[in-house]
């Protein structure tokens, strides 16, 4: 039952809106509230109406599945059965009751559950409730009337912030900022129901805009709003339209003018690439939470134990941390662990500095974090988490290790990047206790983590390793032990493009800007040096012959040995007492970095003995070869099974942006040239292995095969290409050497 009522003894009517798990307004709940309501705003023996959410949240919003069936219905049909403008009439029908209306806020109020909350005349809220506008980040903006509702309510500049940046506000903040009537001190209905019988009527529709706001817009905030959304996100196109509504609400146009204004632009944003391919984002994350199979219940993770104090282990550490999970730390050697203490310290005191920090809690964080050099302080912890170099016998050699020291059911993971962790866990007495979880550099700071399943981890292990990423908060992926997993392997041709094209005449600086340009976080060549050159280096030097290798060979690897030779491993550069540190491709000076003239020179030196002649490279050709050969590669691993690295969002995966922006007749063609070329270098110059990574994807060929099937509603050619090829597909291969 979707929307559900009662009276209460004292005359409050109570309208419910209960649809799991988050009451979002799917059609089904806001019919159903459209009937109900009106029957208790009818109905002598209610004198006022409270409407809250059933379960941990009041409301999160529009029902996003339902987006999809409005853009496949076409711009004219949607016109005519819009169901934003459907949920701007429930919005109308709380607004205009003549019954005091209270919203009871029990939890989140976001986005179109945020507006049902602004339609209602008062709220009440609980301490935990809060109020968001997360639609931006879907690429949308608040279509049931709350761009024109909140700048009645609230400052704009807290508008802004809330609509512009998709940044919600707790309850208390909400009420300081007009947003929020009352926070309640106990039952949060029953104060609400309180309220809404000891005050008139009071709809925010009839309020005027503050005039402080109107000067403000006069004055050119909204510019300056503007710039800042657009900053933290350049390819976003919601702002533009947000800033419009705001425009129209502060200005001299009545409420329902606003709400016209509001609605135009709603529909522009809901048919946009971009909103298409952030929802497609926020529903395939959550899909990817779910493994089929994998449903034994967690184990709880009450201490963590991390053994390295590296890069990796310390910001793996801080995850942990900072969500008040005490942590071991462990290192082999005095040194190295206060390297790494000084470094995780100094990242805390400097978000102490800029106020991002409090001191309590700086305190709590070094109360939760213990070093040491003695593995039995791992005899109590649940789970450890090994970071140490990339070594196959010592990674062997710890884990032994580790199983001495901790209880036989501690879950043993290894942040391996490119190990096979079945041989890893091959040591163990129980390697049903062993899964990968390969986070990213820097671990503190980036979203995504790679849970990978070896052929014997167990149901509870790999239970309790998606739910131990759900408590650091990070967006994980369970994929198969394989080479480079899925991150690594999608991310090697790229990688090696970028050298390739650096070789063939583009500059180190056009590439990383051709990539920005694109909306990457970063460059290649800049996250080259910030994950570590010498990884790569490493990994080519355990093969034992690179030239007698026939498969996968990524790019050229000339100036990375030479780099690698100085120590100059980039801004990992494990031993900070030697000269190299913060050298890699680039010179790196705190935030600033500067390409090194000696490197432009050792380039100009190896095409020199390759006979290469440096030519123009077109961004255009930059970013085809840097992507289209990662997506053939994604194709390949979709051939049996996407968020990392800083691909922008409003592309919504490579797997997407092929899909939906380029198409994928075009990348095929192009993979064919560039393969073509490259196959050209390998034959007529000695210094060039073959690669592989041009090669098409079967997968991808099917679906340039299959392009013009008609797909369901929200649903991906790629979706329906794949039904048919699991039968079929080889998988991506066994775990071999790069
Ligand atoms: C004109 C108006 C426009 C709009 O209102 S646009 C929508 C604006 N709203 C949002 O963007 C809110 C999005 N949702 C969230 O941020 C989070 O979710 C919550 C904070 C609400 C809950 O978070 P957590 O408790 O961690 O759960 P979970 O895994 O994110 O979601 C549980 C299930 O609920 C589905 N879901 C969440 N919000 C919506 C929604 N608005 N429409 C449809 N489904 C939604 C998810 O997909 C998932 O589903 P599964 O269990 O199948 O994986």
């Amino acid at each position: 039952m979707p929307a559900v009522t009662s009276v209460r003894p004292d005359g409050v009517g109570v309208i419910t809106l209960d649809s799991p798990p988050v009451n979002s307004l799917g059609s089904d709940l806001v019919t159903s509230f459209m009937q109900e309501f009106p029957k208790l705003v009818e109905d002598p023996k209610v004198k006022a109406i409270v409407v809250t959410g059933k379960g941990a949240l009041f409301c999160g919003g529009a029902e996003i599945t339902e987006f999809a069936v409005m853009v496949a219905m076409g711009a004219e049909k949607f016109k005519e059965t819009n169901p934003v403008a459907h949920l701007s009439k429930m919005m109308d029908l709380i607004d205009a009751s003549p019954k005091t209306v209270v919203a009871a806020l029990n939890g989140p109020a976001l986005g179109g559950g945020a507006e049902v909350s602004l339609a209602c005349h008062y709220r009440v809220a609980a301490p935990k409730s809060s109020v968001g506008f997360p639609e931006v980040n879907l690429g949308l903006l608040p279509g049931a009337q709350g761009t024109q509702r909140l700048p009645r309510v609230a400052p704009l500049p807290t508008a802004m912030t809330m609509i512009l940046q998709g940044k919600p506000l707790n309850a208390e903040a909400a009420r300081k900022n007009g947003i929020v009537d009352v926070v309640a001190k106990g039952d949060v209905l029953e104060e609400a129901a309180e309220f809404a019988l000891s005050h008139p009527p009071a709809p925010i529709s009839k309020r005027e805009v503050p005039k402080t706001n109107r000067f403000m817009v006069a004055a050119g905030a909204l510019e300056s709003g503007l710039n800042t959304a657009v900053k933290a996100a350049p390819l976003m196109i919601a702002p533009r339209s947000i800033i419009k509504c705001f425009e129209a609400a502060c200005s001299k146009k009545s409420f329902r003018e606003g709400v016209q204004v509001e609605l135009e632009e709603f529909s522009k944003l809901v048919f946009s690439v971009e909103s298409a391919a952030l929802r497609h984002l926020f529903l395939s994350e959550r899909l990817a939470q779910k493994v089929p199979g994998v449903n034994e219940k967690p184990a709880p993770l009450k201490k963590i134990g991390i053994l390295g104090a590296g890069l990796m282990g310390g910001g793996i550490a801080m995850c942990f941390v900072q969500k008040g999970v005490p942590v071991v730390l462990k290192d082999a050697k005095q040194e190295w662990l206060d390297g790494g203490m000084k470094k995780i310290v100094s990242l805390w005191e400097g978000q102490l500095k800029k106020g991002r920090l409090s001191k309590e809690k700086f305190k709590q964080y070094m109360s939760l974090l213990k070093p040491t050099l003695d593995y039995g302080d791992f005899k109590d912890v649940d789970m450890v988490i090994e970071a140490v170099p990339e070594i196959m016998d010592l990674k062997k050699q710890v884990f032994l290790d580790i199983e001495k020291s901790t209880k036989p059911d501690a879950f043993i993971c290894t942040n391996t990047s490119g190990l096979n962790i079945d041989d890893i866990a091959a040591v163990l007495k129980d390697p049903s206790r062993v899964m990968g979880t390969h986070f990213f550099s820097p671990a503190n700071v980036m979203q995504l983590l790679e849970n990978i399943r070896t052929a014997k981890s167990s149901n509870r292990t790999l239970s309790t390793g998606m739910a131990m990423a759900k408590l650091i908060s990070k967006k994980v992926v369970m994929v198969g032990n394989c080479d480079g997993f899925v991150g690594n392997r999608m991310l090697a041709p790229y990688a090696g493009e970028a050298k390739m094209l650096v070789e063939e005449g583009a500059t180190i600086e056009q590439i990383d800007k051709a990539a920005q340009t694109f909306g990457m976080a970063m460059g290649p060549m800049a996250l080259g040096d910030l994950v570590g050159l010498e990884l790569f280096w490493k990994q080519r030097q355990a093969a034992n012959d690179m030239k007698k290798q026939t498969k996968t060979y990524y790019g050229p690897y000339e100036l990375t040995d030479w780099l690698c030779e100085q120590g100059r491993y980039g801004l990992k550069t494990p031993d900070p007492k030697i000269k190299a540190n913060g050298r890699g491709v680039f010179i790196h000076r705190g935030r600033e970095k500067f390409v090194d003239p000696e490197v432009v020179a050792k380039l100009e030196e190896i095409r020199k003995t390759k006979g290469v002649t440096a030519r123009p490279v077109s961004d255009e050709e930059i970013v085809e070869r840097l992507f289209f050969p990662l997506i053939n590669e994604g194709f390949k691993i979709l051939e049996v099974y996407i968020y990392g690295y800083g691909f922008p969002p409003s592309k919504g995966g490579p797997m997407f942006f092929a899909e939906n922006y380029v198409g994928f007749k075009k990348i095929l063609e192009k993979l064919k040239i560039y393969g073509a070329q490259a196959k050209e270098r390998f034959t007529k110059n000695p210094h060039y292995l073959p690669i592989d990574y041009f090669e098409p994807s079967k997968l991808l060929e099917a679906c340039v095969a299959k392009e013009g099937t008609k797909v369901f509603p929200g649903q991906t050619l790629i979706d329906v290409v794949l039904k048919d090829f699991r039968k079929q597909s080889p998988g991506p291969g066994p775990f071999s050497k790069l």
